[in-house]
C-alpha cells in the first residue's frame, strides 16, 4: 500500500478514534513508517488538508453516498474523506486518488471496496466549486450557512467571526480562506541573545513584518535549528510576540521590577517576557496550574530571571508568593477556545463546542480578577486571548473589570504595538487577524489600576 497515504489515514483515524492531536500524532507515525522529505510532506498535506476541509468533504460524501456520512463505518469513512480530499483539493490524478483509496479500504474495511469505488467516482464527477454550488444554501438566503459549507467551518464559529468583524462578510470570507492555509512557522529571536536580522540569516528565513523579534522560517523543522536548541530563539506566532511585548511597552510611573505571567504554560510568552526582563533588570514570576506545563515553562525560561510557580493563578492574596498590589506588570494569557489559531490546529474547529464558552469565560473572569488584585495601583494588566470571540474578549474584560471592585482604566493598546501597523481598529483594545496581519487572531486589552 502507498505509505504516505497510509500514514495520513492512520493520523486522521487516530484524531477521530482516540481524540489525538494531529500535530502530535503525525510526526510519530511518520517516524514509524520511515517517511522523510517529499513523502513526509505529502502525508502531512493530506492529513492537515483532510482535517481542515472535513465539513465540506462530509457534506459532499453524504450527497455522493446517498446516506449520512456518520452512518458509514469509521475506518471506511476516514479513507473516503482522504480520497475525496485528493480528488477535490490536490493535483493527484483522479484515477490515482480513487485506486489508492480503494486499496486502503481493502486493508481497513474489506467488505466496502465496491462502495468506496462507487462513492469516489461520484465525487469525481464535479469539482469542489460545483459541489458547493449544489449543496450550500445561497449567500443571499443564509450567508452563515453558505460560508460554513463553502469554507469548512462550523456555523457557530463563522457567526462568531462575523460578529467580531462587525458583520463584514467579505472580511469574514478572507479570514475563513486564511484559516484553511498552511501557516508559516514564526520564530522569536530572544532579545539579548540574537537579533532578528542575524537569526533570519542564520536560518535562511526573513525578518517579520511587525514584531522586532519575529523571523519567518522558509521551511524545515524548527526543532532541528541550533538557535532553538541553544535557547537563542523559540517558535512563537508573531501575534503572540506582539501582545507580550505590548505589556512591556505600556508607560509606567514608579517601580518596574516585578512582572507576573498568570497563565504561563507552556512558556512562549514567558520566554519573551523573561528575555526583556533580563535587559531591564526586572524579574518575572510565571504561574502555571498544570504541573507538566509548569515544567515546560521552567525549560522555556532557563537562564532568564524567571521564577516558576506551579499554583492556581486565582490564589492571588492567599498564596504568600502572590501578594495583592505587588506587581508592576501582569499578563493574563487566558485559557480560551483557541478560535484564533485554527490554522495551526486543523482538527480543533470540529472539537470545540459553543458549550465550552461558559466554563472558559468564568475562568477568564476569575483570572483577570486575580490579576487586577495582584497589580499595584498605577500598574498595568494585559488581558490576552488567542480567540476573537467577543464573549471571551470584550464581554470578559468588561465583566471582570466591573466585578473586581478595583478602579481601572483602559489604556489604548494600539500605540503599544509597532508604529505603522495597519488594521488595528478604533481602540482601546486590539484584535489581530490572520488575514490582516498574518498572525493568529490574538486579542489584547490593557488596563491600568487606579
Ligand atoms: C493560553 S495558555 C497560555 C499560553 C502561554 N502564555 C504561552 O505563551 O505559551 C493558558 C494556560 O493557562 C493555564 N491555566 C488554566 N487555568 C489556570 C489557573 N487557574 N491558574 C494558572 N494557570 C492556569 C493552562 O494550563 C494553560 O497552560
Amino acid at each position: 500500500m502507498d505509505r504516505p497515504r497510509y500514514a495520513a489515514y492512520e493520523a486522521i483515524a487516530a484524531v477521530h478514534r482516540d481524540d489525538a492531536f494531529a500535530n502530535l500524532v503525525l510526526p510519530a507515525i511518520l517516524r514509524e513508517e520511515g517517511l522523510f522529505g517529499r513523502d513526509a510532506a505529502f502525508a502531512t498535506e493530506l492529513t492537515y488538508g483532510t482535517l481542515r476541509h472535513l465539513g465540506t468533504l462530509d457534506a459532499i460524501l453524504t450527497a455522493a453516498a446517498g446516506r449520512e456520512v456518520q452512518r458509514i463505518d469509521p475506518p471506511v469513512r476516514d479513507a473516503l474523506r482522504l480520497g475525496a480530499y485528493q480528488l477535490l483539493h490536490t493535483r493527484v490524478p483522479a484515477h490515482a486518488a480513487v485506486s489508492s483509496t480503494v486499496d486502503l479500504v481493502r486493508a481497513v474495511g474489506p467488505g466496502a471496496t465496491g462502495f468506496a469505488n462507487a462513492v469516489l467516482r461520484e465525487v469525481a464527477e464535479r469539482d469542489v466549486d460545483a459541489w458547493v454550488a449544489q449543496l450550500a444554501p445561497s449567500m443571499e438566503s443564509d450567508p452563515i450557512g453558505h460560508l460554513a459549507l463553502a469554507y469548512s467551518h462550523p456555523q457557530w464559529v463563522v457567526r462568531a467571526f462575523a460578529e467580531a468583524l462587525g458583520g463584514d462578510l467579505g472580511e469574514t470570507t478572507r479570514l475563513l480562506i486564511e484559516d484553511n492555509e498552511r501557516p508559516p512557522v514564526h520564530l522569536c529571536a530572544r532579545p539579548g541573545r540574537v537579533d532578528a536580522v542575524e537569526l533570519a540569516d542564520e536560518v535562511g528565513g526573513a525578518p517579520g513584518a511587525f514584531s522586532p523579534y519575529a523571523v519567518y522560517l522558509g521551511g524545515g523543522a524548527p526543532g532541528d535549528l541550533p538557535a532553538v536548541a541553544e535557547g537563542r530563539a523559540h517558535v512563537q506566532d508573531e501575534g503572540s510576540q506582539l501582545v507580550a511585548a505590548a505589556l512591556t511597552a505600556a508607560p509606567l510611573d514608579g517601580p518596574d521590577g516585578r512582572w507576573l505571567d498568570l497563565c504561563a504554560g507552556p512558556g512562549g510568552k514567558a520566554g519573551l517576557l523573561g528575555a526583556i526582563a533580563a535587559e531591564r533588570d526586572a524579574r518575572l514570576t510565571a504561574v502555571e496550574v498544570a504541573e507538566h506545563r509548569s515544567r515546560l515553562v521552567a525549560q522555556a525560561t532557563r537562564g532568564l530571571p524567571v521564577t516558576v510557580l506551579n499554583v492556581d493563578g486565582r490564589t492571588v492574596g492567599e498564596d504568600p508568593k502572590l501578594p495583592e498590589q505587588h506587581f508592576d506588570r501582569v499578563l493574563v494569557d487566558a485559557p480560551c477556545t483557541g478560535l484564533g489559531s485554527l490554522r495551526r490546529r486543523p482538527e480543533s474547529r470540529w472539537r470545540r463546542q459553543p458549550s465550552d464558552l461558559s466554563s472558559l469565560t468564568r475562568l477568564q473572569r476569575e483570572l483577570l480578577g486575580a490579576a487586577l488584585r495582584a497589580v499595584r495601583p498605577g500598574g498595568v494588566v494585559a488581558y490576552v486571548t488567542c480567540s476573537p470571540h467577543i464573549v471571551e474578549t470584550h464581554v470578559t474584560v468588561t465583566e471582570a473589570a466591573r466585578r473586581s471592585g478595583v478602579p481601572v482604566d483602559f489604556v489604548d493598546a494600539r500605540p503599544l504595538l509597532p508604529a505603522g501597523m495597519p488594521g488595528l481598529g478604533d481602540g482601546p483594545t486590539v484584535q489581530l487577524w490572520p488575514h490582516r496581519h498574518g498572525t493568529d487572531a490574538m486579542f489584547l486589552a490593557v488596563l491600568r489600576r487606579g
